[in-house]
């Protein structure tokens, strides 16, 4: 049987010119035809153009600004996960340390308040119980504790401890990971500690002359892409020669082997920390001293029986929620992989945002296109890691009208992140009352709308921002400004595709209206 393909292809049959076409219609016809290519092949042409001149375009410059923990880093995941998503995969197995440091770390900080119910005699009475390696310290970890209430607190739990025989010995059975805390921290370098140097220094370090040129700004040895650097090297990879040495060789070995026995020893405790975390007298306490370790940075503890098992590979929402600080100052190249855009490159920088770090800033600040600005707004009852007698949100505040005010920036697009949304909506929800840290905020509606969102009668924290920015910029800028969540990627990413056009083009839409 012969098969008639113009007739059984619907689209060859469509198209087909009409059998009884005059050679009139048929010239017009092939007119038209060669028309469209033309057109057809000039669009081509432009597309290959706009790439090539977005290829030789210079890179647009974006910095992240904001006190420590506001979401930087966090942010710099979404822009990967939206435009570099080849490169988020590549990075994403090399989460697992920091993951499983975070992990222990929520562990041990809810040890270091149970051993505070437990009479001190009552540790040591027993050490024989403790599955212990040689060399572990007993006792908490956390150093900041009020000495006196301590004391007292100590004394009257003496008498009637919440906590029983199981208790304790969920705790001695968890106590290896002390040791599993202190060989990832050492392991992943110094960002990995989230030890801040305490004090007063600035607010905006650069407005006082305390800033330091670029060279010195610059942590090129333990910024969390080392951190990531060194969990990316596969097994039998070619040692660099910086690290080519029998001695590096050594101290690698004993690296891997420490993460391994940490991968070992997080697995056999598990079911002991599921146990821990869901106990609820060990909630009760946790209450009691109002510790909410879910609402802290890096939280797996609900997922602990995934995270700690054998074999765990962080999914896309581990690596977004996992917590490594940034020192110094972190480049990221983004080259967009997909879309109209392919082929442009980013380049974000991410900055540490303690206050000790914020003397790296300054030389950042000439010749970048735009600037995220991250104000954790969830922190207005919280204070400062690195100086107890700052609110968070009053710092936020000020470091913004730093950067509002800095000359050097008068031209540079601002853009204003007001993140952790969700937490905000759960305090509020849980009663804590904005009035009683901000007192003007009055009788007004205790919450998410009436306190983020700017409005002639409820003016508070976007207003806040948007006064400070009106009031202190050198010459008049607009105000974006975004409720973001960046934990939250689906969300986020609609967020960062208005913002990242809007920077392109210069010419951003705010997603909150005034
Ligand atoms: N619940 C919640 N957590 C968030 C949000 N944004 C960031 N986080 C978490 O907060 C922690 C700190 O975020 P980072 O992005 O590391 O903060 P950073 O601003 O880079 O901090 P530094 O590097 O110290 O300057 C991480 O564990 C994040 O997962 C948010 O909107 N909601
Ligand atoms: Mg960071």
């Amino acid at each position: 049987m012969v098969l008639d393909l113009e007739s059984s292809d619907p689209l060859a049959a469509a198209i087909a010119p009409p059998p009884d076409e005059t050679p009139e219609q048929r010239w017009a016809r092939e007119q038209r035809e060669a028309q469209a290519r033309r057109i057809s092949e000039q669009i081509d042409e432009q597309i290959r153009a706009e790439k090539q001149a977005m290829k030789k375009r210079k890179p647009m410059k974006l910095l992240l600004l904001g006190q420590s923990e506001s979401g930087k880093s966090t942010t710099v995941k979404n822009f990967q996960l939206a435009y570099a998503y080849d490169a988020f995969l590549a990075e994403r197995a090399a989460w697992r340390a920091v993951i499983h440091l975070n992990l222990v770390r929520s562990v041990n900080s809810i040890l270091d308040v149970l051993y505070r119910e437990l009479p001190e005699k009552t540790i040591i009475s027993d050490p024989g119980a403790r599955p212990y390696t040689p060399g572990l310290d007993v006792g908490p970890l956390d150093a900041d504790i009020d000495e006196e209430d301590d004391e007292r607190e100590y004394l009257s739990d003496f008498l009637e401890s919440p906590l029983n025989d199981s208790h304790r010995a969920l705790m001695l059975r968890l106590g290896p990971l002390r040791m599993v805390q202190r060989d990832l921290e050492r392991f992943l370098g110094a960002a990995s500690s989230e030890e801040v140097h305490s004090g007063s220094a600035d607010v905006a370090p650069w407005n006082t002359g305390g800033w330091r040129p670029r060279e010195f700004a610059v942590t090129t040895r333990s910024g969390w892409k080392t951190a990531l650097n060194r969990m990316r090297q596969p097994a039998g990879h070619q040692p660099s020669l910086a690290r080519s040495s029998s001695s590096a060789r050594h101290s690698e070995k004993t690296d891997d082997a420490e993460v391994e026995a940490a991968v070992e020893i997080l697995a056999a405790c598990a079911e002991d920390m599921w146990a821990l975390w869901t106990d609820a007298t060990v909630r009760e306490v946790l209450d009691k001293r109002s510790m909410r370790p879910e609402e802290g940075p890096g939280f797996f503890l609900n997922d602990v029986m995934r995270v700690a098992a054998r074999g765990f590979e962080p999914t896309e929402d581990d690596v977004v929620r996992a917590r490594l600080r940034t020192m110094g100052v972190q480049e990221h190249r983004i080259l967009v992989e997909k879309g109209t855009e392919a082929g442009c490159e980013w380049i974000i920088y991410d900055v540490g945002g303690a206050r000790s770090l914020r003397h790296a800033w300054y030389p950042y600040f000439d010749d970048i296109n735009a600037i995220i600005f991250l104000a954790p707004i969830s922190c207005f009852d919280e204070r400062l890691a690195e100086d107890k007698r700052v609110n968070r949100l009053q710092d936020s505040l000020l470091l913004w009208k730093a950067v509002c005010s800095t000359k050097l920036l008068a031209k540079v697009q601002l853009i204003l992140f007001l993140n952790k949304c969700d937490l905000l909506e759960k305090k509020l929800a849980r009663g804590v009352r904005v009035v009683d840290y901000i007192p003007t905020y009055g009788s007004k509606p205790n919450d998410l709308e009436h306190v983020s969102r700017c409005t002639s009668s409820f003016p508070l924290f976007t207003c806040d921002f948007k006064d400070i920015s009106a009031r202190h910029s050198p010459i008049a800028r607009m105000f974006y400004s975004f409720l973001t969540t960046a934990v939250d990627t689906k969300a986020t990413r609609i967020t960062v595709a208005t913002v990242r056009e809007g920077i392109q083009r210069n010419n951003l839409k705010s997603a909150v209206l005034f």
